[in-house]
């Protein structure tokens, strides 16, 4: 075990939907700086698991601990307004609007702040937007266009580039590249990679082994709505983690203590 104070901290979470079992005591953490992945056969229960740790739902029972404080989260602004800035596969954008408009989308900054009446601050939302997308390695051509016009790939980006801007604690990217290209998929985990090099945790959930294998520190293997074991990415291989997803390799069996935690 590191000494290392973890950034979030699951323990035995559990979510029953009456007699279905969606996750049961399952247990996680995320070390500062760390990119963990989640994996797992369809139904394991990885999409439960980030709706809970995403205030989307409330979980039975166990504890979720962020920074070493025991929160909860109420709805999903709750969470993001603890630290947890989460990028769906549905994104949450608003294609009739410009780069600006949505990376503050929901947090506009204004110049006057009269509710209802509120004048916005254009200017301070361009500049910052550009601010954003240039740390976190985005190349937008034109921020004044809607996303109505680009590509899939983009949209990605932008969204990520606004969680990283606001992330105060963490970023989960839900599936970030299921839907795109070789060329935009490669893109965006340029793009991961920068977020890497910034110290900024991060959680991701994948089919794909070779991206997990590419991107992460860690990957948490989740299986019949529990998180069976993880594995540091640079002890096990591609074929381990597939048995562990399967069952055909039992997590008890394996040797490296250190890197299993279960
Ligand atoms: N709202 C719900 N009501 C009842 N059962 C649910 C609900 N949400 C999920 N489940 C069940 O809980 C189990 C875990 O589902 P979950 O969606 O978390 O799995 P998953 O690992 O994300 O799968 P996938 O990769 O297909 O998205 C499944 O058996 C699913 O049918």
């Amino acid at each position: 075990m590191t000494s290392k104070q973890p950034v979030l901290q699951i323990t035995n979470l559990t979510k029953h939907y009456g007699g279905v079992k969606a996750l049961t005591d399952a247990s996680f953490r995320l070390l500062p700086g760390e990119h963990a992945a989640i994996v797992g056969d369809n139904g394991a229960g990885k999409s439960t698991f980030v709706r809970l740790i995403t205030g989307v739902e409330q979980p039975n029972s166990g504890d979720i601990n962020l920074d070493g404080q025991s929160v909860h989260f109420s709805s999903p602004l709750d969470a993001r307004d603890q630290g947890i800035e989460t990028v769906y596969q549905t994104l949450a954008l608003a294609e009739d609007l410009d780069v600006p408009a949505n990376i503050f989308l929901g947090r506009e900054i204004t110049r006057l702040a009269l509710g209802p009446l509120s004048v916005l601050n254009h200017k301070a939302m361009r500049e910052q937007s550009a601010s954003m997308l240039s740390t976190t390695g985005v190349k937008i051509q034109d921020m004044s266009e809607s996303l109505r016009g680009m590509s899939g790939g983009q949209r990605q980006c932008v969204a990520i580039a606004r969680a990283a801007g606001f992330a105060k604690k963490l970023i989960i990217l839900d599936e970030p590249t299921a839907a795109l290209g070789v060329a935009e998929t490669a893109r965006v985990e340029q793009i991961i990679k920068g977020l890497k090099q910034q110290g900024i945790p991060l959680i991701i959930i994948s089919h794909n082994l070779r991206q997990v294998f590419d991107l992460v520190d860690r990957i948490w293997v989740f299986r019949q709505g529990r998180i069976i074991c993880s594995r540091l990415t640079r002890e096990t291989n591609p074929e381990e983690i597939v048995g562990l997803i399967t069952g055909a390799i039992d997590p008890a069996t394996l040797q490296s203590a250190e890197a299993v935690a279960c």
